[in-house]
């Protein structure tokens, strides 16, 4: 029977061509890692001496790992599940109806399988995802569904912004005006990805090693297991633990940091057996949005996030990679 979406018929041509090769990194990362667990519960503490050493973890956090956990992060756990139950059941849909029709009221553009861009299987993506752009569920209408995905983005939302603020202060935006003004509802999207299991021995990633390309991202994945991060240039998994969440650094949060803060590569390896799923905010600025680094002398040149994207999508037309930072440093 044919999977659903048909990633086993479309790619098979590309790993009889070329399969990838089962070299160290398919087998390297057998590190299992704790990322740090920061419980933020404290910063909203009467002690100002907890509130003040939170915010420090968190700034450590994103200097030394650019990935870690949050717990008691304000995002029910009853939220968590009406979420996981919405993915099961819009993943179930037959995939014409995916790829043709208005689920969610979302346009079928929404969706989005496998990697259309892929030369090899180095870089394909055993995966699909719903797109969602936030002022495309902000309205009152659609049924029970979308409000889901209206309070899951407000959670995660808040959440997303709360943590910049912090990093951001760090770097001398004392009160979050830059990120608060530069990333609304107009700019940020949330993403719903499915990991159906990879019968293909010689098998695709479930999503290519990347980096993000915004400030941060709030992840929750759920229990399977898959996600894993570059440190100091090993492949190492992160173990989900129930009721974290994510957060990772982005390219703009690097960028502004002037590398303090670091914009980690990660990918998630696929699973013969398991699906897996897994919901991304992503915390991203307009397009006109300028990124330049907070102190002198500035790592990479000034850009704006327009130019940025814009560079991707040239460099992955033609690579089929992601150059990203590296390409705007500066001279
Ligand atoms: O599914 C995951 O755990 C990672 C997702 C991710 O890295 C992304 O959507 O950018
Ligand atoms: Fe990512």
């Amino acid at each position: 029977m044919e999977s659903n979406p048909p990633l086993l018929t479309t790619y098979k041509t590309l790993f009889a061509k070329y399969p990838r090769p089962v070299y160290p990194s398919r087998i390297d990362a057998i590190e299992e890692c704790d990322l740090p667990i920061i419980d933020l519960s404290n910063l909203t503490s009467n002690n100002i001496n907890l509130v003040e050493k939170c915010k420090k973890e968190i700034v450590l956090a994103a200097s030394d790992w650019g990935f870690f956990q949050v717990i008691n992060h304000g995002i029910s756990h009853d939220l968590i599940l009406q979420l996981t139950k919405l993915q099961l059941d819009l993943f179930r849909e037959p995939f014409e109806k995916k790829k043709q029709e208005k689920l969610l009221e979302l346009a079928p553009e929404n969706y989005c399988w496998g990697t259309p861009t892929a030369t090899n299987v180095e870089q394909l993506s055993w995966s699909e995802a719903y797109h969602i752009p936030l002022n495309s569920i902000s309205g009152s209408v659609g049924g029970s569904m979308r409000k889901i995905i209206q309070n899951a983005s407000r959670a995660m939302s808040r959440l997303a912004h709360e943590m910049a603020s912090i990093l951001g202060a760090e770097l001398g935006d004392m009160n979050g005006s830059y990120i608060k003004q530069n990333c609304t509802s107009n700019t940020c999207y949330l993403r719903l990805n499915h990991y159906p299991p990879c019968p293909e021995p010689s098998g695709a990633f479930g999503l290519a090693p990347h980096t993000d390309s915004d400030f941060l991202t709030v992840l929750y994945q759920d229990q399977v297991g898959g996600l894993q991060l570059l440190k100091e240039e090993r492949w190492v998994n992160v173990r989900p633990k129930p009721g974290a969440l994510i957060i990772n650094i982005g390219d703009l949060f690097q960028a502004w940091s002037n590398n303090l803060y670091k914009s980690v590569k990660h990918r998630v390896v696929a699973n013969s057996i398991c699906e897996r799923f897994s919901v991304a905010y992503f915390l991203c600025p307009s397009y006109d949005t300028t990124i330049q680094g907070y102190s002198d002398p500035a790592i990479y040149r000034r850009f704006s996030f327009g130019e940025y994207k814009q560079q991707i999508k040239e460099d992955v037309q033609l690579t089929g990679h992601k150059v990203g930072l590296s390409r705007f440093l500066a001279l």
